[in-house]
């Protein structure tokens, strides 16, 4: 990877669990042509990060992944993102120093915006896109060290991503900074709904009304 902290080992993981009740389906496995959605992020996160793992809901269905990226299910059902991010940092803990964390519904992600976060980094231990007062706690790079104060945060019932923010060493990527390399801020387009969903389809110009999952 290309960043002033090539030293650096950068792991990934992807979430893919929560509930998906704004699509009222499971974004995960949502077609994108020959691929589903969390292939397909994973595919792009993949080609610049390793090791990558994937959390995912208990008992979640899920499509084929390739054989060198695990999956780890959620110990609480939709316990949300920070648990999540708490459980992928303890699977991928000696296995690198840093990890991006993703969510599954931003199809659109451009490997140019995690090197420029890890650019970013330096000393710190997370580095995270913010727009105005809008954290991106999906779009950040996590210090694999940060789990201890993960842990303690869920164990006081502190689950908001701004709590772990406002205790920790952490630098910003501003959107308006993130523009200079994604004008259009595709890397941080989350579908979470039929209509962002149908629009995506449209974009990506996959027209075969076939592949939709739903009728309506
Ligand atoms: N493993 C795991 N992933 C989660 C959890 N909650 C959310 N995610 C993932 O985090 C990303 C952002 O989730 P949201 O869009 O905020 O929530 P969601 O549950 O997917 O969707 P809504 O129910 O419509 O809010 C998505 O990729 C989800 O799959 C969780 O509790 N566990």
């Amino acid at each position: 990877m290309s960043n002033s902290n090539a030293e650096l080992k950068v792991g990934g993981i992807v979430l893919c669990g929560g509930a998906s009740s704004r699509m009222n389906y499971p974004k995960a496995l949502l077609p994108l042509g020959q691929e589903v959605m969390l292939q397909r992020v994973v595919r792009i996160i993949g080609s610049c990060v390793s090791p990558l793992a994937v959390m995912a809901s208990p008992d979640q269905q899920l499509p084929t992944l390739p054989a060198d990226v695990p999956v780890y299910f959620d110990r609480e059902p939709l316990e949300g993102p920070l648990a999540a991010i708490g459980q992928g940092l303890e699977a991928l803990h000696g296995k690198c120093e840093a990890v991006f964390i993703s969510g599954c519904d931003t199809p659109l992600i451009e490997t140019a915006m995690i090197e420029c976060l890890c650019s970013r980094l330096g000393n710190n231990q997370l580095a995270m896109v913010r727009e105005g007062d809008r954290l991106h706690p999906l779009a950040a790079i996590y210090r694999v060290s940060l789990l201890e104060t993960i842990q303690q945060l869920l164990s006081q019932g502190k689950r908001r991503p701004i709590d772990l923010v406002a205790q920790v060493d952490s630098v910003f990527l501003e959107t308006t900074e993130l523009q200079e390399i994604d004008p259009g801020l595709r890397s941080l387009r989350n579908i979470n709904t039929r209509a962002q969903y149908q629009a995506l389809l449209n974009e990506l110009e996959i027209t075969d009304s076939t592949v939709l999952p739903f009728s309506d």
